[in-house]
């Protein structure tokens, strides 16, 4: 059975494509609008939506010159920097084409840091991927299916021309994350830099699937609060943890149930449900829907809410 919390996700099936687990293939859908020449949009100069691509082509200049410091690009002669976007009258700051005066700040432990803004946007990339960036975080227990979940996911939003990538907590573990442990305080840091790098991805324009068991609801909620309204959307596995100990693909079950492994979420650490999620996928003994029917409904889920489209 399937229970889904907001009442405005219609649950239904998808005849036009096929992502199911044995479809490995990918297809291209469509073009951004942006990328078609003939439509009336032009690369730098002057006209309809010139800054869109410019900034860029500044950039590539800037590679000869690392000298902007602070606030102006000094070294820079003027004529090399290409300022669609600003007024070439401008004073040409790094941060932004504005001249306001940069303020440093403290942030934790960084002292006198900038935030540097850009002339494109997350808008325009929005529009140049025809979709909205957010993140789909998936939490519950271990074998509850997040990583199956994730990838039905992917395939099926890659297959409508969509850009995601996934964020699982076991890979993240094998880089990013492996200094940390499953102690609490780890976790919670796990979670949280997870949060931030998909609060990254999102802002690239990306639909990020996070799947980690991220077992504290207060974790959870500090990554939610990192993003804008909506943008970040929780799906709990609803799996109890006698059918995830009857899969145990890994042998973990066993090796905690032995006292072999320490800690182990469900076992003897604590998992704590969400209270409210976006969308709840439940599954009880003998009753589970494929991974390809619960992708569905967090796609149904994420057209609802405008996420496949800019
Ligand atoms: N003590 C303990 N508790 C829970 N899980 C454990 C533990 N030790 C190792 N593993 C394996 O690590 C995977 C969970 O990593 P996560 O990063 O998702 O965990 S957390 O969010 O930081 O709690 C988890 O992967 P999944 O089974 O995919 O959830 C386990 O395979
Ligand atoms: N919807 C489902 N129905 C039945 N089995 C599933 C489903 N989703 C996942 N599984 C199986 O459950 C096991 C755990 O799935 P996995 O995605 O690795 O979970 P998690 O990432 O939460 O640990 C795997 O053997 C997987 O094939």
């Amino acid at each position: 059975m399937i229970g889904v919390a907001n009442k405005s996700v219609v649950l239904r099936t998808s005849p036009e494509f096929d992502f199911g687990e044995s479809s490995g293939k990918l297809r291209f859908v469509k073009l951004p609008k942006s990328y078609n020449c003939g439509g009336g949009y032009r690369f730098g100069g002057g006209g309809v939506r010139s800054s869109f691509l410019a900034p860029i082509k500044a950039m590539e200049d800037s590679k000869t010159s690392s000298s902007y410091v602070n606030d102006k690009v000094s070294s820079f002669p003027k004529n090399k920097i290409h300022l669609s976007g600003c007024n070439s009258d401008d004073n040409f700051t790094v941060n932004d084409c504005k001249n306001d005066t940069l303020k440093t700040t403290t942030v934790g432990n960084s002292m006198n840091i900038v935030w540097h803004k850009c002339s494109v946007e997350k808008s325009d990339r929005q529009e140049l991927l025809q979709q909205k960036g957010c993140v789909i975080w998936i939490t519950g227990l271990s074998g509850s299916g997040k990583s199956t979940l994730a990838c039905a996911l992917c395939r099926g939003l890659h297959a409508r021309g969509k850009l995601t990538y996934i964020l699982d907590g076991d890979n993240v573990r094998h880089g990013l994350n492996r200094d940390l442990s499953f102690k609490a305080e780890d976790r919670a840091e796990n979670i949280r830099r997870i949060g931030e790098v998909a609060k990254l991805f999102s802002d690239a324009g990306v639909i990020c699937i996070a799947s980690l068991i991220s077992p504290y609801r207060k974790d959870r909620d500090a990554c939610r609060a990192l993003l804008p309204e909506g943008a970040f959307i929780e799906v709990f596995m609803d799996v109890p943890l006698q059918v995830c100990e009857a899969r145990d693909p890994k042998g973990l079950y066993k090796l905690a149930r032995a006292g072999k492994i320490k800690g182990f979420t469900g076992i003897d650490d604590p998992y704590e449900p969400p209270l409210n999620s976006e969308i709840v996928l439940q599954q009880k003994v003998g009753l589970c829907d494929s991974p390809h029917d619960l992708a569905e409904i967090v796609i149904s889920y994420l057209e609802e809410k405008g996420y496949l489209e800019p």
